[in-house]
């Protein structure tokens, strides 16, 4: 589903270059899971941002349901996006003048799904995540727990291929059971 073949990256910054990924090579099946955890700065938002084809790698392939997504142009990179990958932002990233179920639908609409189509799904997820009853409400009138539910909701809504999502939480690592790993700092 997820495959990467040598994949490098290196920043100019001036007259600097900072190499950041080294010859990345690693695969990901459907249906399996995995988590990048590194410490600050190690490189896991650039490798997140050219596994979601938001950036190129400047070296390397990175294929998606068997597409190399390193050789696709900006506009079909946007229609790739939109029908493969999903994402699960950090902060959420709801929108807070629409409500609960808008913001789920909202990606099927950049896909013009009629209304009472998104609508529809967009309730069976909420329903599946356990917030139905929160459709007509707010964001800010939401938990943090049920905001990131509405963001998961949200990310599944046009079936992607692939879900990044991006967790930052510096002050957890003895209760998540990761103990005080040197190389370990929270971020994943
Ligand atoms: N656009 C950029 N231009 C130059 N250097 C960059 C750029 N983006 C990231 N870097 C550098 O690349 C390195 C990796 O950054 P990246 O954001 O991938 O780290 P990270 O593992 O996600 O960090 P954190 O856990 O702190 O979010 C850092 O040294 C950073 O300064």
């Amino acid at each position: 589903m997820l495959r990467l073949e040598n994949v490098s990256h290196s920043f100019k910054n001036g007259n600097e270059v900072l190499k950041v990924l080294h010859n990345i090579q690693f695969e990901v099946q459907k249906g399996e899971m995995i988590a990048l955890l590194g410490s600050s700065g190690s490189g896991k938002s650039t490798l997140l941002n050219l596994m979601a084809g938001l950036m190129k790698p400047t070296e390397g392939h990175i294929y998606i349901a068997d597409q190399d997504i390193v050789k696709y142009g900006e506009n079909k990179l946007a229609v790739f996006r939109r029908k493969h990958i999903g994402f699960i932002f950090q902060a959420y990233e709801l929108i807070p003048t629409l409500t609960v179920r808008e913001n789920v639908e909202l990606p099927l609409v950049f896909q013009s799904v009629s209304p009472s189509k998104r609508r529809k799904k967009a309730m069976e997820l909420l329903e599946m995540t356990g917030i139905g009853d929160k459709a007509a409400l707010y964001p800010s009138q939401l938990s943090g727990g049920q905001q990131q539910r509405v963001s998961i909701s949200r990310s599944l809504i046009t079936e992607p291929s692939v879900i990044f999502a991006v967790r930052a939480d510096r002050q957890s690592g003895h209760q998540n059971g990761r103990g005080n790993h040197p190389d370990y700092d929270g971020a994943e």
